[in-house]
């Protein structure tokens, strides 16, 4: 690497993270990688603490102790809207779409807001992500008029039209049917497969040992198990092993 070349993509890190509220400890020394090019997935009951790491990760919460790093660069003291900027996005439980839109232009404003994208560059990330999403046919209605499905795809997409790097998901299959869910475990893999580092807080099980390359387990603050998925030598890894190998060899 020259001088002035970007950091290599490590993805994002969470590092001892603490976190307390009055008595309780929600994250108790908690540490986490989510890689480029993997999907990796938080799972575990209510009250774990998988709400909590999110948010201190996506910047809507400061950890009391322990980092944040970014492509191996330390976010923890960043805003939100930074970390946009950098190429973090995130999707919420409770939808952040604005029904007074049309699908077009909430997307647009996914695509602007995060500050990465000029004009055009919006414009593209707009069709594009419409068309990722099989949106393109209800383009100009308002979002209000969509049922929650489609309105959760939106949600992803409204965070996607900023062209992210890593991607936080809360629970992005809550309330879709299971054309719907389909349809996102294929995008979500696509997305990975394009490089992308994809943090999926998730309780539907099935769709996680499905598309997940790794699986953390939370309880009451800490994290129990990371387990490789072992149906996992998924296309991603291949093609990541052949890109590296490519690399090594200066191809
Ligand atoms: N703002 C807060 N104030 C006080 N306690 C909180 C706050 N947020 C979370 N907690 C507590 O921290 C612990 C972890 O909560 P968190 O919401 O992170 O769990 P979770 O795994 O995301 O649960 P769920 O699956 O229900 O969303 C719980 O005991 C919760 O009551």
């Amino acid at each position: 690497m020259s001088p002035g070349d970007a950091p290599p993509a490590t993805g994002l890190s969470g590092q001892a993270l603490v976190r307390r509220y009055g008595g309780v400890t929600a994250l108790g020394g908690v540490s986490i990688d989510v890689p480029p090019g993997r999907i990796t997935a938080l799972t575990g009951p209510n009250g774990a603490g998988k709400s909590t790491l999110f948010r201190c990760l996506s910047g809507a919460e400061r950890p009391d102790a322990g980092q944040v790093l970014l492509d191996g660069r330390d976010i923890t003291r960043l805003p939100e809207y930074t970390r946009a900027r950098l190429g973090l996005a995130r999707t919420f439980q409770q939808l952040a779409v604005f029904p007074g839109l049309t699908v077009a232009d909430n997307l647009r404003v996914g695509a602007e807001q995060a500050g990465r994208l000029g004009p055009r560059a919006a414009d593209f990330s707009v069709a594009r992500t419409l068309r990722q999403l099989g949106l393109e046919a209800l383009a100009d209605r308002p979002a209000a008029l969509l049922p929650t499905g489609t309105l959760r795809l939106l949600e992803l997409g409204r965070a996607l039209a900023a062209d992210p790097t890593v991607l936080l998901l809360d629970e992005p299959a809550a309330g879709l049917d299971a054309e719907e869910t389909e349809l996102l475990a294929a995008l979500l893999s696509a997305l990975a497969e394009d490089g992308r580092a994809v943090l999926l807080v998730e309780h539907d099980r099935e769709l996680i040992d499905r598309i997940a390359h790794r699986v953390h387990t939370m309880s009451a603050g800490r994290i129990d198990a990371a387990v490789e998925a072992t149906a996992a030598e998924r296309p991603a890894d291949e093609e990541r092993a052949t890109a590296e190998e490519r690399a090594a060899d200066g191809r």
